[in-house]
Protein backbone atom coordinates (compact mmCIF):
# COMPACT_ATOMS: atom_id res chain seq x y z
CA UNK A 1 0.00 0.00 0.00
CA UNK A 2 1.20 3.60 -0.62
CA UNK A 3 2.78 5.57 1.98
CA UNK A 4 2.54 8.80 2.48
CA UNK A 5 2.57 11.00 5.38
CA UNK A 6 1.49 14.45 6.10
CA UNK A 7 2.25 16.65 9.21
CA UNK A 8 -0.65 19.56 10.66
CA UNK A 9 0.60 21.98 13.54
CA UNK A 10 -1.99 23.68 15.20
CA UNK A 11 -1.09 26.83 17.34
CA UNK A 12 -3.96 27.13 20.32
CA UNK A 13 -4.09 29.65 22.85
CA UNK A 14 -1.87 28.26 25.22
CA UNK A 15 0.00 25.64 23.15
CA UNK A 16 1.19 24.16 19.94
CA UNK A 17 0.01 20.61 18.41
CA UNK A 18 2.02 18.80 15.64
CA UNK A 19 0.14 15.46 14.03
CA UNK A 20 1.91 13.07 12.07
CA UNK A 21 -1.20 10.91 9.76
CA UNK A 22 -1.09 8.84 7.49
CA UNK A 23 -2.63 10.55 4.44
CA UNK A 24 -4.20 7.30 2.93
CA UNK A 25 -5.27 5.83 6.15
CA UNK A 26 -5.95 8.62 8.20
CA UNK A 27 -4.23 6.61 10.94
CA UNK A 28 -2.74 9.73 13.32
CA UNK A 29 0.39 7.88 13.83
CA UNK A 30 2.38 10.00 15.78
CA UNK A 31 1.68 13.15 18.19
CA UNK A 32 2.99 15.73 20.61
CA UNK A 33 1.86 19.27 22.16
CA UNK A 34 4.44 21.80 23.70
CA UNK A 35 3.50 24.76 25.86
CA UNK A 36 4.87 28.51 24.88
CA UNK A 37 7.44 29.00 27.14
CA UNK A 38 7.08 32.77 27.58
CA UNK A 39 3.63 33.05 27.79
CA UNK A 40 3.37 30.16 30.49
CA UNK A 41 5.31 32.81 32.59
CA UNK A 42 2.55 35.29 31.72
CA UNK A 43 5.69 37.80 30.01
CA UNK A 44 4.44 40.73 27.60
CA UNK A 45 0.74 39.91 28.98
CA UNK A 46 -1.14 42.53 31.17
CA UNK A 47 -5.02 41.25 31.65
CA UNK A 48 -5.75 44.40 33.45
CA UNK A 49 -5.18 46.04 30.09
CA UNK A 50 -6.30 43.45 27.82
CA UNK A 51 -2.80 43.24 26.29
CA UNK A 52 -2.06 39.61 25.55
CA UNK A 53 1.29 39.26 23.49
CA UNK A 54 3.16 36.28 22.52
CA UNK A 55 6.99 36.28 21.57
CA UNK A 56 8.17 34.85 17.72
CA UNK A 57 10.50 32.85 19.60
CA UNK A 58 7.95 30.91 21.74
CA UNK A 59 6.62 29.51 18.53
CA UNK A 60 9.64 28.97 16.38
CA UNK A 61 11.01 27.07 19.89
CA UNK A 62 7.53 25.04 20.90
CA UNK A 63 6.84 24.17 16.83
CA UNK A 64 10.30 22.61 16.41
CA UNK A 65 9.92 20.51 19.74
CA UNK A 66 6.28 19.38 18.69
CA UNK A 67 6.95 18.28 15.11
CA UNK A 68 10.40 16.68 16.09
CA UNK A 69 8.54 15.11 19.39
CA UNK A 70 5.38 14.09 17.13
CA UNK A 71 7.56 12.69 14.50
CA UNK A 72 9.35 10.45 17.09
CA UNK A 73 6.27 8.97 18.30
CA UNK A 74 5.73 7.86 14.25
CA UNK A 75 6.83 4.53 12.75
CA UNK A 76 10.31 5.07 12.10
CA UNK A 77 9.88 5.00 7.98
CA UNK A 78 7.17 7.95 7.95
CA UNK A 79 10.01 10.66 9.32
CA UNK A 80 11.20 10.02 5.48
CA UNK A 81 7.65 10.11 3.47
CA UNK A 82 6.55 13.32 4.88
CA UNK A 83 5.15 14.90 1.69
CA UNK A 84 3.21 17.93 3.36
CA UNK A 85 3.05 20.42 6.24
CA UNK A 86 0.14 22.75 6.68
CA UNK A 87 -0.45 25.43 9.64
CA UNK A 88 -3.33 26.58 11.57
CA UNK A 89 -3.02 29.16 13.72
CA UNK A 90 -5.30 31.75 16.62
CA UNK A 91 -6.23 34.91 14.84
CA UNK A 92 -6.19 37.79 14.36
CA UNK A 93 -3.01 37.64 15.65
CA UNK A 94 -1.12 39.77 13.47
CA UNK A 95 2.72 41.01 14.19
CA UNK A 96 4.93 44.03 12.42
CA UNK A 97 7.73 42.76 10.16
CA UNK A 98 10.31 44.51 8.49
CA UNK A 99 11.04 44.60 4.87
CA UNK A 100 12.41 40.66 4.74
CA UNK A 101 9.29 39.62 6.85
CA UNK A 102 10.84 39.14 10.23
CA UNK A 103 8.88 40.23 13.29
CA UNK A 104 10.20 43.00 15.35
CA UNK A 105 10.28 41.03 18.15
CA UNK A 106 13.23 39.13 17.00
CA UNK A 107 15.28 42.09 15.76
CA UNK A 108 17.61 42.08 19.15
CA UNK A 109 16.84 45.96 19.70
CA UNK A 110 13.19 45.10 19.97
CA UNK A 111 13.48 41.50 21.33
CA UNK A 112 11.26 42.57 24.81
CA UNK A 113 8.57 44.76 23.17
CA UNK A 114 5.66 43.59 23.07
CA UNK A 115 4.58 45.78 20.17
CA UNK A 116 7.04 43.97 18.13
CA UNK A 117 5.11 40.92 19.20
CA UNK A 118 2.08 39.01 18.14
CA UNK A 119 -0.66 40.97 19.50
CA UNK A 120 -2.69 37.65 20.41
CA UNK A 121 -6.70 37.13 19.16
CA UNK A 122 -7.92 38.47 22.63
CA UNK A 123 -5.93 41.18 23.11
CA UNK A 124 -8.36 44.08 23.41
CA UNK A 125 -5.94 46.82 23.80
CA UNK A 126 -7.57 48.41 20.25
CA UNK A 127 -11.25 48.96 21.58
CA UNK A 128 -11.24 52.85 20.50
CA UNK A 129 -9.71 52.08 17.16
CA UNK A 130 -12.32 49.88 16.18
CA UNK A 131 -14.63 52.18 16.87
CA UNK A 132 -13.48 54.58 14.59
CA UNK A 133 -13.41 52.16 12.07
CA UNK A 134 -16.86 51.09 12.44
CA UNK A 135 -17.90 55.09 12.61
CA UNK A 136 -15.66 55.93 9.44
CA UNK A 137 -17.10 52.85 7.71
CA UNK A 138 -20.65 54.02 8.22
CA UNK A 139 -19.99 57.16 6.91
CA UNK A 140 -18.02 55.80 3.89
CA UNK A 141 -19.12 55.46 0.55
CA UNK A 142 -18.02 51.85 -0.03
CA UNK A 143 -19.07 49.82 3.28
CA UNK A 144 -16.19 47.62 3.87
CA UNK A 145 -17.73 46.21 6.81
CA UNK A 146 -20.73 44.71 5.18
CA UNK A 147 -19.06 41.57 4.71
CA UNK A 148 -17.62 40.82 8.49
CA UNK A 149 -21.33 41.57 9.87
CA UNK A 150 -21.71 45.23 9.93
CA UNK A 151 -19.35 45.97 12.75
CA UNK A 152 -15.28 45.47 13.34
CA UNK A 153 -13.56 44.19 15.91
CA UNK A 154 -10.80 44.99 18.05
CA UNK A 155 -9.82 41.74 18.03
CA UNK A 156 -8.81 42.15 14.42
CA UNK A 157 -6.28 43.46 12.29
CA UNK A 158 -6.53 47.00 11.17
CA UNK A 159 -7.36 47.81 14.71
CA UNK A 160 -4.24 46.24 16.15
CA UNK A 161 -2.49 47.92 13.75
CA UNK A 162 -3.62 50.96 14.04
CA UNK A 163 -3.36 50.68 17.63
CA UNK A 164 0.43 49.80 17.75
CA UNK A 165 1.35 52.23 15.25
CA UNK A 166 -0.12 54.93 17.25
CA UNK A 167 1.14 53.72 20.66
CA UNK A 168 4.64 53.07 19.69
CA UNK A 169 7.38 55.38 17.67
CA UNK A 170 9.91 52.33 17.55
CA UNK A 171 7.26 50.63 15.96
CA UNK A 172 6.10 52.92 13.38
CA UNK A 173 9.54 53.62 12.23
CA UNK A 174 10.60 49.95 12.23
CA UNK A 175 7.36 48.25 10.81
CA UNK A 176 7.36 47.78 6.96
CA UNK A 177 4.46 45.46 7.00
CA UNK A 178 2.01 43.30 9.27
CA UNK A 179 1.72 39.73 8.56
CA UNK A 180 -0.81 37.23 10.37
CA UNK A 181 0.71 34.35 12.44
CA UNK A 182 -0.63 31.66 10.03
CA UNK A 183 1.02 32.82 7.34
CA UNK A 184 4.56 34.14 8.63
CA UNK A 185 4.85 30.61 10.41
CA UNK A 186 4.04 29.03 6.63
CA UNK A 187 6.39 31.41 5.30
CA UNK A 188 9.05 30.67 7.46
CA UNK A 189 8.95 27.03 7.32
CA UNK A 190 9.92 27.61 2.82
CA UNK A 191 12.77 30.04 4.35
CA UNK A 192 11.05 33.23 2.86
CA UNK A 193 9.15 35.32 4.48
CA UNK A 194 9.04 38.31 2.22
CA UNK A 195 6.41 40.38 2.74
CA UNK A 196 5.28 41.31 -0.73
CA UNK A 197 5.39 38.05 -1.79
CA UNK A 198 4.45 35.76 0.72
CA UNK A 199 0.92 34.16 -0.24
CA UNK A 200 -1.90 35.47 2.44
CA UNK A 201 -4.69 33.28 4.17
CA UNK A 202 -7.83 33.84 2.41
CA UNK A 203 -9.34 32.74 5.52
CA UNK A 204 -7.27 35.12 7.45
CA UNK A 205 -7.90 38.41 5.22
CA UNK A 206 -11.13 38.10 4.29
CA UNK A 207 -12.14 37.55 8.02
CA UNK A 208 -10.17 39.68 9.41
CA UNK A 209 -8.65 42.43 6.81
CA UNK A 210 -11.58 43.29 5.51
CA UNK A 211 -10.32 41.89 2.24
CA UNK A 212 -12.89 41.09 -0.30
CA UNK A 213 -12.73 40.65 -4.14
CA UNK A 214 -15.57 43.46 -4.73
CA UNK A 215 -13.36 45.76 -3.24
CA UNK A 216 -10.31 44.52 -5.14
CA UNK A 217 -8.23 43.47 -2.13
CA UNK A 218 -7.94 45.74 0.83
CA UNK A 219 -10.17 48.87 1.79
CA UNK A 220 -8.51 51.85 -0.67
CA UNK A 221 -5.64 53.88 0.76
CA UNK A 222 -8.30 57.05 0.97
CA UNK A 223 -10.11 54.93 3.79
CA UNK A 224 -7.34 53.91 5.60
CA UNK A 225 -5.70 57.29 5.50
CA UNK A 226 -8.75 59.11 6.24
CA UNK A 227 -8.83 56.52 9.05
CA UNK A 228 -5.35 58.13 10.45
CA UNK A 229 -2.32 59.17 8.23
CA UNK A 230 -0.41 57.24 9.67
CA UNK A 231 -1.84 54.25 7.73
CA UNK A 232 -0.94 55.87 4.79
CA UNK A 233 0.65 53.83 1.75
CA UNK A 234 0.88 50.80 3.99
CA UNK A 235 -1.70 48.81 1.77
CA UNK A 236 1.03 48.81 -0.93
CA UNK A 237 3.17 46.87 1.79
CA UNK A 238 0.01 44.70 2.06
CA UNK A 239 -1.16 42.72 -0.23
CA UNK A 240 -4.10 42.70 -3.02
CA UNK A 241 -4.58 38.67 -3.37
CA UNK A 242 -5.35 36.05 -1.50
CA UNK A 243 -5.00 31.86 -1.65
CA UNK A 244 -7.01 29.32 -0.16
CA UNK A 245 -5.41 26.70 2.16
CA UNK A 246 -5.82 23.90 -0.76
CA UNK A 247 -3.14 25.88 -2.38
CA UNK A 248 0.86 25.46 -1.30
CA UNK A 249 3.07 28.53 -0.34
CA UNK A 250 6.03 26.54 -0.97
CA UNK A 251 8.55 23.86 -0.49
CA UNK A 252 10.01 23.51 2.64
CA UNK A 253 13.37 25.56 3.55
CA UNK A 254 16.83 23.73 3.98
CA UNK A 255 17.14 25.07 7.48
CA UNK A 256 13.20 23.44 8.84
CA UNK A 257 13.87 20.11 6.64
CA UNK A 258 17.12 19.38 8.37
CA UNK A 259 15.78 20.62 11.66
CA UNK A 260 12.68 18.52 11.52
CA UNK A 261 14.36 15.73 9.47
CA UNK A 262 12.18 15.48 6.66
CA UNK A 263 12.41 15.36 2.88
CA UNK A 264 13.66 18.83 1.38
CA UNK A 265 10.75 18.76 -0.85
CA UNK A 266 7.95 18.53 1.67
CA UNK A 267 5.53 20.68 0.49
CA UNK A 268 4.07 23.99 3.03
CA UNK A 269 0.82 24.92 2.37
CA UNK A 270 -0.82 28.41 2.62
CA UNK A 271 -2.18 28.69 6.49
CA UNK A 272 -5.81 29.12 8.07
CA UNK A 273 -7.49 29.59 11.03
CA UNK A 274 -7.23 26.63 13.86
CA UNK A 275 -11.19 27.10 14.01
CA UNK A 276 -11.86 26.44 10.07
CA UNK A 277 -9.53 24.20 9.77
CA UNK A 278 -10.70 22.08 12.70
CA UNK A 279 -13.85 22.17 11.35
CA UNK A 280 -12.79 20.68 7.90
CA UNK A 281 -11.28 18.21 10.27
CA UNK A 282 -14.38 17.61 12.18
CA UNK A 283 -16.50 17.26 8.70
CA UNK A 284 -18.41 19.75 8.33
CA UNK A 285 -21.22 19.82 6.34
CA UNK A 286 -23.20 22.32 4.56
CA UNK A 287 -25.68 24.25 7.42
CA UNK A 288 -23.66 22.19 10.59
CA UNK A 289 -22.40 24.73 13.14
CA UNK A 290 -19.10 23.35 13.88
CA UNK A 291 -18.39 24.77 17.27
CA UNK A 292 -14.40 25.02 18.54
CA UNK A 293 -14.94 25.03 21.91
CA UNK A 294 -11.57 25.63 24.11
CA UNK A 295 -10.65 28.81 25.81
CA UNK A 296 -12.94 30.60 23.71
CA UNK A 297 -15.84 29.63 20.43
CA UNK A 298 -15.42 29.87 16.64
CA UNK A 299 -18.39 28.66 15.57
CA UNK A 300 -18.05 27.81 12.00
CA UNK A 301 -20.36 27.34 9.15
CA UNK A 302 -20.37 26.45 5.24
CA UNK A 303 -23.38 27.05 2.61
CA UNK A 304 -23.16 26.98 -0.99
CA UNK A 305 -22.55 30.48 -2.57
CA UNK A 306 -25.25 29.91 -4.94
CA UNK A 307 -27.57 29.79 -1.76
CA UNK A 308 -26.59 31.94 0.97
CA UNK A 309 -24.10 34.43 -1.08
CA UNK A 310 -26.98 37.08 -1.88
CA UNK A 311 -27.19 37.57 2.28
CA UNK A 312 -25.33 39.94 4.21
CA UNK A 313 -25.28 38.44 7.78
CA UNK A 314 -25.41 40.90 10.23
CA UNK A 315 -23.06 40.56 13.68
CA UNK A 316 -21.13 37.74 12.83
CA UNK A 317 -17.49 37.67 12.40
CA UNK A 318 -17.29 37.71 8.46
CA UNK A 319 -18.74 35.00 4.81
CA UNK A 320 -15.79 34.83 2.85
CA UNK A 321 -15.60 33.01 0.17
CA UNK A 322 -13.66 29.89 0.83
CA UNK A 323 -12.04 30.54 4.22
CA UNK A 324 -13.35 26.61 4.91
CA UNK A 325 -13.98 24.74 2.53
CA UNK A 326 -13.03 26.23 -1.41
CA UNK A 327 -15.67 26.93 -2.92
CA UNK A 328 -18.13 27.52 -0.09
CA UNK A 329 -19.08 30.38 1.91
CA UNK A 330 -17.39 30.07 4.94
CA UNK A 331 -18.50 32.28 8.09
CA UNK A 332 -17.24 32.47 11.44
CA UNK A 333 -19.12 33.65 14.49
CA UNK A 334 -17.81 32.67 18.10
CA UNK A 335 -17.68 33.50 22.15
CA UNK A 336 -14.60 35.46 23.42
CA UNK A 337 -14.58 33.75 26.39
CA UNK A 338 -15.89 30.49 26.94
CA UNK A 339 -13.73 27.77 28.73
CA UNK A 340 -12.29 31.10 30.08
CA UNK A 341 -14.94 31.61 32.06
CA UNK A 342 -14.40 27.97 33.69
CA UNK A 343 -10.56 29.11 34.16
CA UNK A 344 -11.14 32.22 35.73
CA UNK A 345 -13.78 31.12 38.53
CA UNK A 346 -11.46 28.19 39.02
CA UNK A 347 -8.63 30.78 39.48
CA UNK A 348 -10.67 32.54 42.03
CA UNK A 349 -11.28 29.72 44.13
CA UNK A 350 -7.63 28.59 43.97
CA UNK A 351 -5.67 31.91 44.14
CA UNK A 352 -6.17 32.49 48.29
CA UNK A 353 -5.15 28.81 48.64
CA UNK A 354 -2.03 29.50 46.90
CA UNK A 355 -1.66 32.21 49.28
CA UNK A 356 -2.38 30.63 52.37
CA UNK A 357 -1.36 27.17 51.80
CA UNK A 358 1.54 27.56 49.19
CA UNK A 359 1.66 26.32 45.12
CA UNK A 360 1.61 22.83 46.15
CA UNK A 361 -1.73 22.92 47.71
CA UNK A 362 -2.76 25.17 44.88
CA UNK A 363 -1.92 22.78 41.99
CA UNK A 364 -3.17 20.12 43.57
CA UNK A 365 -6.67 21.47 43.77
CA UNK A 366 -6.42 23.10 40.61
CA UNK A 367 -6.05 20.01 39.05
CA UNK A 368 -9.25 18.44 40.23
CA UNK A 369 -11.26 22.22 40.55
CA UNK A 370 -13.12 21.96 37.48
CA UNK A 371 -13.89 18.30 37.28
CA UNK A 372 -14.86 18.47 40.77
CA UNK A 373 -17.31 21.43 40.03
CA UNK A 374 -19.00 19.75 37.13
CA UNK A 375 -19.93 16.74 39.28
CA UNK A 376 -21.63 19.02 41.95
CA UNK A 377 -23.21 20.94 39.61
CA UNK A 378 -24.51 18.18 37.42
CA UNK A 379 -26.02 17.11 40.28
CA UNK A 380 -28.23 20.40 40.61
CA UNK A 381 -31.79 20.56 38.74
CA UNK A 382 -32.74 22.66 36.34
CA UNK A 383 -35.02 25.37 37.75
CA UNK A 384 -36.76 28.64 36.34
CA UNK A 385 -35.42 30.47 40.08
CA UNK A 386 -31.46 29.40 38.84
CA UNK A 387 -29.19 32.13 39.14
CA UNK A 388 -28.59 33.75 35.59
CA UNK A 389 -24.71 34.64 34.42
CA UNK A 390 -23.74 36.80 31.33
CA UNK A 391 -20.86 35.51 29.76
CA UNK A 392 -19.18 38.23 28.66
CA UNK A 393 -16.34 38.42 30.40
CA UNK A 394 -14.02 39.20 27.74
CA UNK A 395 -16.27 41.22 26.19
CA UNK A 396 -19.12 39.97 22.93
CA UNK A 397 -17.56 38.64 19.88
CA UNK A 398 -21.03 37.65 18.35
CA UNK A 399 -23.92 37.93 17.69
CA UNK A 400 -22.93 41.95 17.53
CA UNK A 401 -19.00 42.71 18.93
CA UNK A 402 -18.26 44.86 21.54
CA UNK A 403 -15.70 43.90 23.59
CA UNK A 404 -15.75 46.35 26.09
CA UNK A 405 -19.12 44.81 27.70
CA UNK A 406 -18.70 42.56 30.89
CA UNK A 407 -19.98 39.87 31.86
CA UNK A 408 -22.28 39.11 35.36
CA UNK A 409 -24.19 37.00 37.71
CA UNK A 410 -27.49 37.69 39.03
CA UNK A 411 -29.83 36.72 42.21
CA UNK A 412 -27.06 35.28 44.16
CA UNK A 413 -28.45 35.10 47.83
CA UNK A 414 -26.54 33.24 50.84
CA UNK A 415 -27.30 29.62 49.22
CA UNK A 416 -25.30 30.70 46.41
CA UNK A 417 -22.45 28.06 46.50
CA UNK A 418 -19.77 27.45 44.41
CA UNK A 419 -21.28 24.23 41.97
CA UNK A 420 -24.33 26.66 41.63
CA UNK A 421 -22.21 29.63 40.53
CA UNK A 422 -20.22 27.13 38.26
CA UNK A 423 -23.39 25.63 37.09
CA UNK A 424 -24.86 29.28 35.76
CA UNK A 425 -21.94 29.96 34.34
CA UNK A 426 -21.52 27.04 32.04
CA UNK A 427 -25.32 27.68 31.16
CA UNK A 428 -24.03 31.56 30.37
CA UNK A 429 -21.63 30.03 27.88
CA UNK A 430 -24.53 27.87 26.51
CA UNK A 431 -26.77 30.65 26.09
CA UNK A 432 -24.31 32.89 24.48
CA UNK A 433 -23.93 29.88 21.88
CA UNK A 434 -27.59 29.82 21.25
CA UNK A 435 -27.92 33.52 21.07
CA UNK A 436 -25.41 32.65 17.69
CA UNK A 437 -27.46 30.10 16.45
CA UNK A 438 -30.40 32.29 16.35
CA UNK A 439 -29.30 35.47 14.59
CA UNK A 440 -28.39 33.01 12.15
CA UNK A 441 -31.48 31.74 11.64
CA UNK A 442 -32.86 35.08 11.75
CA UNK A 443 -30.76 36.23 8.85
CA UNK A 444 -32.00 33.78 7.01
CA UNK A 445 -28.91 30.60 7.39
CA UNK A 446 -30.93 27.56 8.82
CA UNK A 447 -28.91 25.37 11.26
CA UNK A 448 -29.56 21.75 11.20
CA UNK A 449 -26.79 20.13 13.47
CA UNK A 450 -24.19 21.10 15.78
CA UNK A 451 -20.63 19.43 15.41
CA UNK A 452 -18.11 19.71 18.86
CA UNK A 453 -14.69 19.96 18.68
CA UNK A 454 -11.74 21.27 20.64
CA UNK A 455 -10.64 20.92 24.90
CA UNK A 456 -14.22 21.53 26.18
CA UNK A 457 -16.48 19.60 24.07
CA UNK A 458 -13.35 16.57 24.69
CA UNK A 459 -13.16 17.12 27.95
CA UNK A 460 -16.31 18.27 30.04
CA UNK A 461 -19.20 15.78 29.10
CA UNK A 462 -21.42 18.35 31.70
CA UNK A 463 -21.03 21.44 29.84
CA UNK A 464 -21.89 19.18 26.77
CA UNK A 465 -25.16 17.98 27.73
CA UNK A 466 -26.00 21.30 29.39
CA UNK A 467 -25.06 22.71 25.84
CA UNK A 468 -27.36 20.20 24.05
CA UNK A 469 -30.31 20.93 26.21
CA UNK A 470 -29.91 24.82 25.99
CA UNK A 471 -29.60 24.92 22.14
CA UNK A 472 -32.58 21.96 22.17
CA UNK A 473 -30.56 20.57 19.07
CA UNK A 474 -28.05 17.17 19.29
CA UNK A 475 -24.26 17.71 19.62
CA UNK A 476 -21.85 15.54 17.59
CA UNK A 477 -18.52 15.18 18.93
CA UNK A 478 -15.48 14.52 17.31
CA UNK A 479 -13.23 11.90 17.56
CA UNK A 480 -9.86 13.64 17.30
CA UNK A 481 -8.79 14.83 20.12
CA UNK A 482 -6.73 17.09 17.50
CA UNK A 483 -9.43 18.02 14.85
CA UNK A 484 -7.53 21.32 14.52
CA UNK A 485 -4.82 19.51 13.64
CA UNK A 486 -6.28 16.83 11.64
CA UNK A 487 -7.54 19.42 8.98
CA UNK A 488 -4.27 20.74 9.22
CA UNK A 489 -3.26 17.64 7.78
CA UNK A 490 -6.00 17.19 5.52
CA UNK A 491 -4.88 20.47 4.07
CA UNK A 492 -1.57 19.22 3.37
CA UNK A 493 -2.31 16.22 1.80
CA UNK A 494 -4.24 18.58 -0.79
CA UNK A 495 -1.51 21.22 -0.93
CA UNK A 496 1.33 18.55 -1.64
CA UNK A 497 -1.23 16.79 -4.20
CA UNK A 498 -1.66 13.54 -2.90
CA UNK A 499 -5.87 14.71 -3.45
CA UNK A 500 -6.88 16.37 -5.66
CA UNK A 501 -9.69 18.11 -3.52
CA UNK A 502 -10.47 18.65 0.21
CA UNK A 503 -13.80 16.34 0.28
CA UNK A 504 -11.61 13.61 -1.10
CA UNK A 505 -8.82 14.06 1.47
CA UNK A 506 -11.67 14.63 4.30
CA UNK A 507 -13.12 11.24 2.78
CA UNK A 508 -10.22 9.54 3.60
CA UNK A 509 -8.47 10.87 7.07
CA UNK A 510 -11.33 11.85 8.74
CA UNK A 511 -11.58 10.30 12.63
CA UNK A 512 -15.65 10.07 12.80
CA UNK A 513 -17.42 10.95 16.05
CA UNK A 514 -17.30 9.50 19.40
CA UNK A 515 -19.92 10.97 21.46
CA UNK A 516 -23.42 12.70 20.64
CA UNK A 517 -25.28 14.44 23.26
CA UNK A 518 -28.74 14.44 22.54
CA UNK A 519 -30.69 17.17 24.28
CA UNK A 520 -33.21 16.29 27.29
CA UNK A 521 -36.55 17.68 26.67
CA UNK A 522 -37.42 18.74 30.25
CA UNK A 523 -34.51 20.71 31.11
CA UNK A 524 -34.78 22.13 27.45
CA UNK A 525 -37.76 23.49 28.33
CA UNK A 526 -36.68 25.23 31.41
CA UNK A 527 -33.49 26.53 29.76
CA UNK A 528 -36.06 28.38 26.91
CA UNK A 529 -37.38 30.26 29.84
CA UNK A 530 -34.13 31.15 31.74
CA UNK A 531 -32.44 31.88 28.36
CA UNK A 532 -34.95 34.82 27.92
CA UNK A 533 -33.86 35.94 31.57
CA UNK A 534 -30.66 35.75 29.97
CA UNK A 535 -31.64 38.19 27.26
CA UNK A 536 -33.09 40.48 29.63
CA UNK A 537 -30.08 40.34 31.83
CA UNK A 538 -27.81 40.97 28.73
CA UNK A 539 -29.59 43.68 28.01
CA UNK A 540 -29.40 45.46 31.81
CA UNK A 541 -25.62 44.60 31.35
CA UNK A 542 -25.28 46.35 28.50
CA UNK A 543 -26.96 49.72 28.98
CA UNK A 544 -24.88 49.58 32.42
CA UNK A 545 -21.91 50.34 29.99
CA UNK A 546 -22.86 52.16 27.45
CA UNK A 547 -21.07 55.12 26.29
CA UNK A 548 -23.44 58.30 26.87
CA UNK A 549 -23.26 58.44 22.90
CA UNK A 550 -24.39 54.91 22.36
CA UNK A 551 -28.31 54.32 21.91
CA UNK A 552 -29.96 52.17 24.42
CA UNK A 553 -30.55 48.41 24.18
CA UNK A 554 -34.22 47.71 24.45
CA UNK A 555 -34.73 44.96 26.83
CA UNK A 556 -36.29 41.98 25.28
CA UNK A 557 -40.07 41.06 26.96
CA UNK A 558 -39.83 38.56 29.72
CA UNK A 559 -42.62 37.71 31.29
CA UNK A 560 -40.64 35.41 33.27
CA UNK A 561 -38.91 37.74 34.92
N1 LIG B 1 -12.80 19.44 32.62
C1 LIG B 1 -13.04 20.59 32.05
N2 LIG B 1 -14.29 21.07 31.94
C2 LIG B 1 -14.57 22.24 31.34
N3 LIG B 1 -13.62 23.03 30.80
C3 LIG B 1 -12.36 22.62 30.86
C4 LIG B 1 -11.98 21.40 31.49
N4 LIG B 1 -10.65 21.27 31.38
C5 LIG B 1 -10.21 22.36 30.73
N5 LIG B 1 -11.21 23.17 30.41
C6 LIG B 1 -11.15 24.47 29.70
O1 LIG B 1 -10.63 24.22 28.40
C7 LIG B 1 -10.01 25.42 27.90
C8 LIG B 1 -8.82 25.06 27.01
O2 LIG B 1 -9.29 24.46 25.85
P1 LIG B 1 -8.33 23.86 24.73
O3 LIG B 1 -9.18 23.54 23.56
O4 LIG B 1 -7.59 22.72 25.34
O5 LIG B 1 -7.27 25.00 24.45
P2 LIG B 1 -7.19 26.21 23.38
O6 LIG B 1 -8.44 27.00 23.51
O7 LIG B 1 -5.99 26.96 23.85
O8 LIG B 1 -7.01 25.61 22.03
C9 LIG B 1 -9.62 26.23 29.13
O9 LIG B 1 -10.25 27.48 29.05
C10 LIG B 1 -10.15 25.41 30.32
O10 LIG B 1 -10.77 26.22 31.29
O1 LIG C 1 -10.79 33.69 16.61
C1 LIG C 1 -10.25 32.69 16.21
C2 LIG C 1 -10.30 32.32 14.78
O2 LIG C 1 -11.00 33.27 14.05
C3 LIG C 1 -9.48 31.75 17.11
O3 LIG C 1 -8.22 31.69 16.61
C4 LIG C 1 -9.46 32.17 18.56
O4 LIG C 1 -10.74 32.15 19.06
C5 LIG C 1 -8.54 31.26 19.37
O5 LIG C 1 -9.13 30.04 19.66
P1 LIG C 1 -8.43 28.96 20.66
O6 LIG C 1 -8.21 29.64 21.95
O7 LIG C 1 -7.16 28.52 20.01
O8 LIG C 1 -9.45 27.84 20.76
Amino acid sequence: MKQDYVIGIDFGTDSVRALVVNAHTGEQAGTAVQEYERWKQGKYCDASQSQFRQHPLDYLESMERAVIQALDNAPFEARNLVRGISVDTTGSTPVAVDKNGTPLALLPEMAENPNGMFILWKDHTANAEAEEINRLADSWPENYIRFVGGIYSSEWFWAKILRTLRADPEVREKAFSWVEHCDWVSAELTGDTDPLKLKRSRCAAGHKALWHQDFDGLPSNDFLKKLDPLLDGLRDRLFDTTETSDKPMGTISDKWAQKFGIPADTVIGVGAFDAHMGAVGALIEPYSLCKVIGTSTCDMLIAPNEEVGHLLIKGICGQVDGSIIPGMLGMEAGQSAFGDIYAWFGKLVVEPVRTLLGEEAAKEIAAKLIPHLAEQAGKLPVKETDLIAVDWLNGRRTPDAKHTLKGGILGLNLASDSPKIFKALVESTAFGSKSIVERFRNEGVPINDVIAIGGVAKKSAFVMQTLADVLNMPIKVAASEQACALGAAMFAAVASGIYATLPEAQQAMNSGFDAVYQPRQKEAQVYEQLYQKYLVSGAFLENEFLKKSEPAVIIPVADTY
